[in-house]
């Protein structure tokens, strides 16, 4: 996909694993770890980098986006990316990465230690023992043996802590709506809704991702159905439950502990409601902090993002299509293939094109199409307007209601690798091929019917005339007496039937673009149709 000639820059600005720094410099990137700075100081300095790694402390909005001028990708080294606003950098060309499992069993061993630091009331007692006080009295704990624990989401982390809860000896029940009968069975979980779940749970645990749905998925209303003396841990995201309604049902003994590895907003007020309470108990956002899911989240972001500013592959992309970095060399004069077939409709057709189709025959029908495609789009897109790249321009072509058919042809055609793109407007149909010669070199090899062959290279202008004699030395004259020079030269009659006397095409390479005068006059010469400047 995009890939930049020139050393692309990294920004760091969450705490990471030295490991990071390190692939980047390895992988050829110019790095900078710089943390800890206010929104006000990433927006001044974020226009020098390609790409930001980060972690849970840096929120990437739409401020910090629209100051990212140079930024082509967003690596996460975490699983979380509920603090990158996505639509917004889609939108802005840019992908989002993240390292989907690289603290799972870290963050699935906390969510373990705090279940049973609640049960055993483990951080309580230390403070008071630590204190000089032998408070052996005050602290009765439960067994989790035998008991129910509810999971919501049962993901990837979720799977991880319902295994270690059932080598506890807890009956694990799940609620996710995403989890299938046959995975229920190879979890070993019994598959219930939420209200069952909080009615029969004795512990609950959330892992689930924050989104508009999952946003206070225990809400005081849930969190008062919940089965008397109920504990319940939270290592997703602060958000997923109701803070205050918890504190409320921890001091009416409702709920008898609640532990909170994340809050609402990080880090939370120093008087925070829940600070204090009984049975409460908290950590600040550890859940992925070990050595072993540090250091492996680290290579993980950096390999992908080097990836993706060196090579062009994307892995754990997460708007996007992935693309290995074996399969992008191979696509790479593919998509600038499509990018030039996509400009060479969209200059001649304009914003009117409503819908396109792209065809592959021979080699390219092998191919991973999506980046063909969206490479076309953009190339198409890009010569109405700015900003345009193969990250967004699939999803603006979707906003614009553009339809995108994709055909993959298994016949033998006239080149060894073919790709066609048809743009239909309201009234009119454009049709262009391409191949690439030698592996790499593209060439158009059809337009408007005709048969050609040229690079779509520099200044063009495109001319469709009557094919008559004579004419090619008029256009040749008016193009010399503007002094314009003519850098290649390419000429075929329409298909099918290639007869004399029918329309020619012409499509001519220039030294300088040229003025809207010599266009003019060119379109005033004996039996021109149709003139169209170019380039490329
Ligand atoms: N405290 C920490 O330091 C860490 C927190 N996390 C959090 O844990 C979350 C879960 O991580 P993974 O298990 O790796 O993600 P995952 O994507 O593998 O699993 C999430 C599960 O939630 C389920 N889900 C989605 N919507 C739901 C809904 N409305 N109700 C119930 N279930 C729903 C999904 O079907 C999926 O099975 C992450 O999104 C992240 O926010 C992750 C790592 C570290
Ligand atoms: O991976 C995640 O989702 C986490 O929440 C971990 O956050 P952190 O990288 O420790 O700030």
């Amino acid at each position: 996909m995009e890939q930049i000639m020139t050393k692309p820059k990294v920004l760091i600005s969450d705490k990471m694993d030295p490991n990071a720094a390190r692939i980047f410099e390895e992988r050829g990137c110019d790095v900078d770890v710089i943390t800890g700075e206010t929104p006000e100081q990433l927006i001044a300095r974020i226009g020098e980098y390609d790409g930001l790694a980060i972690r849970s402390s840096t929120t990437v909005t739409d401020e910090i986006l629209a100051a990212a001028t140079n930024l082509k990708v967003i690596g996460r080294a975490g699983i979380g990316v509920d603090n990158v606003d996505i639509p917004k950098a889609s939108a802005r060309g840019v992908v989002v990465m993240n390292t989907p499992f690289g603290n799972s069993i870290t963050t699935a061993e906390h969510a373990i230690a705090m279940l049973l630091a609640l049960a055993r009331q483990i951080p309580e007692a230390n403070t008071r023992t630590q204190a000089g006080e032998w408070p052996k009295k005050d602290f009765m704990g439960v067994e989790v043996t035998g008991k129910t624990l509810g999971l919501i989401g049962a993901g990837n982390i979720g799977a991880i802590v319902a295994s270690r809860a059932q080598g506890l000896r807890m009956k694990v029940i799940a609620y996710d709506p995403f989890l299938t009968p046959d995975r229920a069975v190879e979890l070993g979980v019994e598959k219930v809704d939420l209200g069952m779940l909080v009615q029969r749970a004795d512990f609950i645990t959330l892992h689930t991702p924050l989104t508009d749905e999952t946003r206070n998925i225990l809400n005081r209303e849930r969190l008062e159905q919940c089965k008397p003396g109920v504990r319940i841990v939270n290592c997703a995201r602060g958000g997923l439950i109701d803070e205050l309604a918890l504190k409320d049902l921890l001091d009416s003994d409702h709920i008898a502990g609640a532990a909170l590895d994340v809050f609402a907003k990080e880090p939370p007020a120093a008087d925070h409601p829940l600070f204090g309470t009984p049975g409460f108990i908290c950590t600040p956002h550890l859940g992925a902090s070990t050595t072993e899911a540090q250091v492996n989240v680290a290579l993980q972001v950096a390999e992908q993002m080097a990836d993706y500013l060196v090579d062009g592959g994307v892995t754990n992309a997460l708007n996007v299509p992935s693309l290995s970095a074996e399969e992008a060399p191979r696509l790479r004069p593919y998509i600038a293939l499509g990018e030039k077939l996509g400009s060479l409709v969209g200059q001649l057709e304009g914003p009117d094109v409503n819908s396109l189709t792209i065809e592959v025959e021979g080699a390219a029908a092998e191919l991973n199409m999506k980046p063909i495609t969206a490479a076309v789009l953009a190339g198409m897109m890009r010569s109405w307007s700015d900003s345009i790249n193969m990250v967004n321009a699939p999803i603006l072509a979707k906003e614009r209601g553009l339809d995108v058919r994709e055909v993959r042809h298994g016949r033998e055609g006239n080149y060894h690798t073919l790709l066609r793109v048809t743009a239909t407007t309201g009234t009119r149909k454009r049709e262009v091929a391409g191949s690439l010669f030698g592996g790499s070199e593209m060439r158009l090899v059809e337009i408007a019917g005709t048969r050609i062959e040229t690079d779509l290279d520099g200044h063009m202008i495109y001319v469709v005339n009557e094919d008559a004699p004579g004419f090619i030395g008029r256009l040749g004259s008016t193009l010399g007496e503007a002094g314009v020079n003519i850098g290649n030269f390419h000429l075929g009659r329409r298909l099918p039937d290639r007869h004399r006397g029918g329309d020619a095409v012409l499509l001519l390479t220039l030294d300088q673009r040229p003025t809207p005068e010599v266009l003019d006059a060119i379109c005033e010469l004996e039996g021109v149709k149709k003139v169209k400047a170019l380039s490329f």
